[in-house]
């Protein structure tokens, strides 16, 4: 099998390093295209892969990776234009469908994947759909590309660019909820850096408590917060200010974001 991953930075650059890591991929079976000579040859010193600013030859090619900002689909698809019949591509971005992938190159079996950036880590979460019926025999094979970095759900297209504001942006937000909650740190006259370390491993254990128990995050909110103690004194503070409503117009502005994306 030889791969082709078509940019390599926040994201493309993650699935990479940890495929690589684990040696799920070979780096000379590997090849990536990126847009300049320095990235490309940090690449080939780190990795070993066949690091380029140019496509290699398309026809010894098997599962091309597109991990390319949105903006710059259109160009990168046009270059796809003659891949093998049957050649798998795995599409990264955001709102850009199916059909208009499938449109651009119809020979391919086309896959659209929303995955994020704790992927680099093994902790990602990544959305998978296959384009029609040709391209289900070959889903298990792209499902076990994407578990080298976390989880991975099969989900209809729609529920794909729903998760791309949920999971697909969702590190985003807790980066920003970390900050803020390392911040207050700060305020009460905490040390920066026992703020963020005291904020990122609440923020990590909680996350590992839901994942790993399956309950409800209420019933697990619940287990911290007794009775007129201090915890609901502040969770009702942060309801008043809008936490919960923020979120929610968070996660929906991205998702019509992802929307104009696609058009
Ligand atoms: N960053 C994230 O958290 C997530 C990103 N995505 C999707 O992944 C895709 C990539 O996003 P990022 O990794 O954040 O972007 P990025 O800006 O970090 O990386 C883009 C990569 O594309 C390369 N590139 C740019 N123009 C090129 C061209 N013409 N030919 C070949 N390579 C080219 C760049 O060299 C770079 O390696 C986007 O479509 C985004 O929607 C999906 C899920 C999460
Ligand atoms: O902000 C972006 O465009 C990408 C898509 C999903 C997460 N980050």
């Amino acid at each position: 099998m030889q791969t082709l991953f078509i940019g390599a930075g926040a994201m493309g650059g993650a699935i990479l390093s940890r495929s690589l890591q684990a040696k799920k991929l070979l780096p000379e079976n590997t090849y990536v295209t990126v847009k300049s000579e320095e990235h490309a040859y940090t690449l080939l010193e780190d990795f070993g892969v066949n690091a380029s600013t140019q496509l290699p030859d398309l026809s010894t090619i098997t599962t091309i990776i597109l991990a390319v900002k949105p903006q710059v689909m259109k160009c990168v698809l046009d270059q796809l234009k003659d891949v093998p019949e049957g050649t798998i591509i795995i599409s990264l971005a955001a709102g850009i469908t199916l059909s208009t992938l499938s449109a651009a190159v119809p020979q391919a079996i086309w896959f659209r994947a929303m995955p994020n950036t704790p992927a680099a880590v093994g902790a990602g979460m990544t959305a998978l759909t296959a384009y029609g019926e040709q391209a289900k025999p070959y889903t298990k094979q792209v499902v076990k590309l994407f578990e080298v970095v976390g989880v991975v759900s099969i989900v209809e297209e729609s529920h794909l660019d729903c998760l791309s504001a949920l999971s697909g942006a969702g590190p985003g937000y807790m980066f920003v909820i970390m900050d803020a909650l390392a911040d207050a740190g700060v305020r009460m006259g905490l040390p920066r850096d026992l703020a963020i370390k005291a904020a990122a491993q609440t923020m990590y254990g909680a996350g590992k408590m839901a994942v790993e128990s399956g309950e409800h995050p209420a019933v697990l909110r619940d287990q911290v917060t007794s009775p007129g103690g201090t915890t609901i004194a502040g969770i009702a503070a942060m309801e008043k200010g809008g936490l919960r409503s923020a979120l929610h117009d968070g996660v929906l502005a991205c998702l019509a974001r992802s929307n104009e994306l696609g058009k």
